[in-house]
């Protein structure tokens, strides 16, 4: 008798077996079982022809959703593989592959597709009648050339313009099948297209030696060097054979200019993949994609789950970025699982960045992939220049040294834009009285409250926790309080009173909260309708406004002492990525970096050599560290509300260990952030030279964790590869 092995939405490594009625389903579709009281979608994972149970006791499936498999033979790899190396549970690997509307149950069939087209009545009407309504009028007259996709038309008339006609009876909505769509295939063109300098067009060639096989490119061109343009002109000759491209961007990066880039190059329709999308939006890229009716899908972390009719070329743009690594559940790596993907179809992938990995560089260098750099800016910029600025002894208003001000001054006098980068949003880090020295905590977390004014509130960075700004200090009762240290919202009040005769803008995550308003914010930038530009991270990468001259990193000096290996690789890609938004047009560009330790070898280094000198040294001391990419790390992560608890329980996980040579493990040690949401955090460290030898010492032990004593208390996580240890 048939057996299905059904993978379900429960948190255990195993699928559960099931039985078919009538039909059978195939491997791949979704189908609906009964488990205990409750109901649950899963996907057949496997047919065989033995169980482990007893055949007589198992339960038939209740009904089969797809006819057809939603999740290829590729896709179901991939999925087997993360659940293998990731040591999670399949059927958890499964849900997070596909969009939430599937794993809702709902149809994995395009639904018709919506136009607006213009009624008998709307093609006698005269335009000049709506001259009065400029936005209907222009609609009206797009809807007169022809039939227009009723999403687009809300994207650039508003619903309020479409409303107005159909209740005039003007235009109305029309459903047509998507099969009846005309394919993109036919409507590319190349529009545009620049010529590529001798470095691109070197690295064109190279990709394109290897279109129709596995190769794993490094695309290591330094900021402004035009890898953008590199993805352009190799995507083209796959878009021509009619192949599909999907290309992952960081979180922060995906912003309507770099869609609208490869939108116009290619004239065709782009599917977006955000976290900003509606479940059914996300399902109808999924759905296009899987028919091959997109040539081009961009997106970000988990849209490299997307499935493709026909794989022609990957891309992870901005490879470094920390985004591509999830961090709760599933903890995969999307730039890994690219190259997993790639393999498995058997398609090239490129890999670009102005700051690669170390993981990356080092399988470049090695040889396993192949190494394409670009290190001229393209078009006439030229490379910005960087230095540090000595802030020791120097009186600083609201962060920055007069030096600096004045320094600003002369840029914005020419008519260019200053970018300053503070990776502190809020007012001030701490609120401290000044009687005792009291710093208000947060209780959960053991940290200083960040002070927010404008809210009025005391908020914790790290759990979300806020109160109330006091009046006076919780400990001698003084009404003292003083701001310590500068924070986004204090530096824009500084700037805005020091020059008033310039505009600037604040970029965090407090004032860009929603994609649009980040879009539009980013929109007016271009348009110089802001000199100064304050930001976070979220300035950091990507970005091109050709009008920003000087770039100032205001305080960095924190990262340089942290006890996680990593800080020193992601402070050097910080201050690259950011001195890369300087200069980027004909005018040339400065960085300058405020610090109380300009000889810092690292800093030195950077500035003087620049990040692939950097790197490679860096390589060179994580080998003799022993620390990845040398070695591959695992780490076991408990929390509970007790530090003793989380102790004895990664203590416990220790010793039920598969004893590998070769393989060691640190810890029992506190988190780096030891306490978290009231929470005690206890780690576990797993290190080995050799991959293999790690993931057979994981083994498959975590089946019996939840039955170890503690489980009940205790909340527990493994990362493999992990990129963060707080
Ligand atoms: N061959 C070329 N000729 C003329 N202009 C070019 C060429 N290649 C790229 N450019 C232009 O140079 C600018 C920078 O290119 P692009 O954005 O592709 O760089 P990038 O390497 O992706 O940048 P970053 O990593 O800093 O985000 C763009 O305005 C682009 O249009
Ligand atoms: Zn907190």
């Amino acid at each position: 008798m048939s057996i299905l092995r059904i993978a379900l939405p429960i948190p255990k490594r195993q699928l559960f077996d099931y039985l078919a009625v009538d039909v059978m389903p195939k491997i791949g579709a979704r189908v609906r079982v009964s488990f205990g009281p409750r109901k649950l979608i899963g996907v057949v994972w496997e047919i065989g022809q033995e169980s482990a149970w007893e055949v007589g006791k198992l339960k038939a499936i209740q009904d089969i959703i797809d006819d057809e498999p939603i999740f290829d033979e590729t896709q179901r790899k991939l999925c087997t593989w993360l659940a293998q190396y990731y040591k999670h549970p399949i059927g958890d690997v499964v849900q997070s592959a596909m969009p939430v509307a599937l794993r809702k149950g709902e149809s994995s069939l395009p639904k018709p597709i919506e136009f607006y087209s213009a009624t008998a009545l709307g093609k006698k009407t005269e335009l000049t009648s709506l001259s009065r309504a400029p936005k209907q009028q222009a609609l009206l007259s797009e809807l007169l050339a022809g039939d227009c996709l009723k999403a687009k038309v809300k994207e650039q008339f508003g619903a309020a313009a479409s409303k107005a006609l159909i209740d005039k009876g003007i235009i109305e909505v029309l459903e047509k099948q998507p099969s009846s769509i005309s394919t993109w295939q036919q409507s590319l063109i190349i529009q545009d297209k620049p010529n590529a300098n001798v470095e691109q067009a070197l690295a064109i060639s190279s990709i394109e030696a290897k279109l129709s096989e596995y190769a794993c490119f490094l695309l290591d061109g330094i900021t402004g060097s035009g890898k953008t343009e590199v993805y352009l002109q190799a995507i083209e000759p796959i878009l021509q054979q009619g192949k599909q491209v999907l290309i992952l961007v960081p979180e922060i990066g995906l912003t309507p200019q770099t869609v609208h880039r490869f939108r116009y190059r290619f004239g065709i329709d782009v599917g977006v993949l955000h976290s900003g999308l509606t479940n059914n939006e996300r399902l109808l890229v999924w759905q296009k994609s899987a028919k091959g009716q997109l040539g081009i899908v961009i997106g970000t972390r988990s849209a490299i789950f997307t499935p493709m009719l026909n794989p022609g070329l990957l891309i992870v743009d901005e490879e470094h970025d920390a985004s591509y690594k999830q961090q709760d559940g599933l903890r995969y790596h999307a730039r890994d699982l690219a190259v997993v993907r790639a393999h498995a179809e058997q398609v090239p992938l490129i890999l670009g960045s102005a700051t690669p990995a170390l993981e990356t560089l080092n399988n470049a260098l090695t040889g396993k992939y192949h190494h394409l750099t670009l290190h001229q800016r393209a078009g006439n910029a030229s490379v910005a220049s960087q230095q540090v600025f000595d802030i020791r002894q120097q009186p600083l208003k609201f962060g920055i040294a007069q030096g600096m001000l004045d320094r600003m001054k002369q840029h914005l006098q020419q008519g260019s834009q200053v970018m300053l980068f503070i990776n502190r949003r809020g007012y001030a880090p701490a609120l401290v009285c000044h009687q005792c020295g009291f710093v208000e905590q947060c209780t959960r977390c053991d940290k200083p409250f960040t002070l927010h004014n404008q809210l009025y509130k005391l908020q914790c960075h790290h759990c979300g926790n806020a109160k109330s700004i006091p009046s006076s200090c919780q400990q001698c009762h003084s009404t003292e309080l003083t701001a310590m240290g500068v924070g986004t919202e204090q530096l824009e009040q500084g700037l805005t009173a020091y020059f008033p005769e310039f505009s600037n803008i604040r970029i965090d995550s407090d004032s860009a909260r929603g994609k649009s308003k980040l879009d539009k914010m980013l929109s007016s930038i271009n348009n110089n309708e802001h000199q100064i530009l304050i930001g976070t991270q979220i300035l950091s990468k990507g970005h091109h406004f050709p009008n920003v001259t000087m770039v100032l990193i205001m305080d960095v000096d924190g990262a340089l002492f942290s006890a996680d290996y990593r800080a020193a690789e992601n402070l050097a890609q910080l201050i690259t990525q950011l001195a890369g938004r300087a200069g980027r047009a004909e005018k040339p560009g400065e960085m300058w970096l405020q610090t109380h330790d300009p000889g810092h070898p690292l800093l030195q280094d950077l500035i003087n050599n620049g990040y692939a000198h950097f790197a490679k040294y860096a390589l060179l001391e994580r080998q003799h560290g022993n620390l990845p990419p040398f070695t591959y790390q695992a780490l076991f992560k408990a929390q509970a509300l007790s530090a003793q608890d989380a102790h004895s329980f990664c203590k416990m996980w220790r010793s039920s260990l598969i004893k590998r040579q070769g393989v060691s493990c640190i810890g029992p040690i506190p988190a780096l952030m030891e306490k978290r949401q009231g929470q005690y955090r206890m780690q576990l460290l797993l290190q080995s030279n050799q991959r293999s030898s790690l993931q057979r010492a994981l083994g498959q032990q975590l089946n019996q964790i939840e039955t170890l004593y503690l489980a009940n208390k205790v909340r527990w996580s493994l990362d493999i590869d992990p990129q963060d240890f707080s």
